[in-house]
């Protein structure tokens, strides 16, 4: 019997009002496998992502980890990390270590953000911040993190240091969620490809079968579900941006 750490999301429906963000969503997070939600904006990638790290009641449905017990189950990143101004990267870190006993320097220096330990953290740039929040998600080493657009605001480079850290951070006992608009960053680092069109799952799959289905890119199959329309939300190996 394994004791490898999985969340499964069960036909979850999430409203707001007369708004259904999603409805009768099933996905499952395997040890070991980024699982990447896509789709355009307002597709429900944010609210699924919230439903999944538990800080969302659904409105119907269920979310089940199993998995070996730990101090912080998920760790999550939410689309728009903010903090309490006033303090520094380091002491932002250490407020969060401390709850899960983990060393808010190491968590620092696993983002990138060791040499501006002593910034604070409203004089940190967007992106900085950013790399902040997945520190914040990673303390205490939780079995499974969900990451809202862990990219987004970076430079490129920082950018494919963080999808590179997602990719190791499944490796080989963690269940990893992400949410991207970067088509080629998840091209690149998922296991599996979740795609998401005005709250209901249109298709899932590896990359290397969502391609072999159209034949081309993830973008092809992306334009190929959601339409052109929807198509200008992400970024693509033509050079768009979100
Ligand atoms: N708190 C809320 N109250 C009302 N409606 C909401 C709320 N949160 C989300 N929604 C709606 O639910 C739908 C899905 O939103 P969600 O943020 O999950 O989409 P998304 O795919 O993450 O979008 P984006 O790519 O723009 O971040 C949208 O129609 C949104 O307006």
């Amino acid at each position: 019997m394994t004791d490898a750490p999985s969340l499964q999301a069960t036909d979850v429906t999430r409203t707001f009002g007369d708004v259904t963000a999603l409805s009768e969503v099933s996905v499952s997070v395997p040890a070991g496998e980024v699982v990447a939600l896509i789709g355009p904006n307002g597709s429900g990638k944010t609210t699924l992502l919230r439903v999944l790290a538990g800080v969302l009641e659904p409105t119907a449905g269920s979310v089940h980890y199993t998995g070996p017990p730990a101090d912080r189950t998920i760790g999550y990143l939410p689309q728009e990390p903010t903090f309490r101004p006033g303090f520094t990267a380091l002491e932002t870190a250490g407020f969060y270590a401390r709850l899960v006993d983990d060393d808010p320097a190491a968590l620092l220096e696993r983002v990138g953000l060791d040499a501006v330990a002593d910034r604070r953290v409203d004089a940190l740039s967007g992106g900085m911040t950013r790399l902040l929040g997945i520190a914040q998600s990673l303390a205490g080493d939780p079995p499974v993190l969900a990451l809202d657009e862990p990219g987004s605001g970076l430079d490129p480079g920082m950018s494919e240091l963080v999808f590179d850290l997602v990719a190791d951070l499944a490796a080989p006992e963690h269940a990893v969620v992400v949410s991207s608009h970067d088509l080629l960053a998840v091209e690149r680092i998922a296991d599996r490809i979740v795609v998401l069109d005005r709250g209901t799952v249109v298709t899932s799959g590896s990359p290397a079968e969502l391609r072999e289905r159209t034949g081309g890119p993830l973008h092809e199959t992306f334009r190929s579900l959601v339409g052109d329309e929807a198509f200008g939300a992400v970024r693509t190996r033509e050079g768009g941006r979100e």
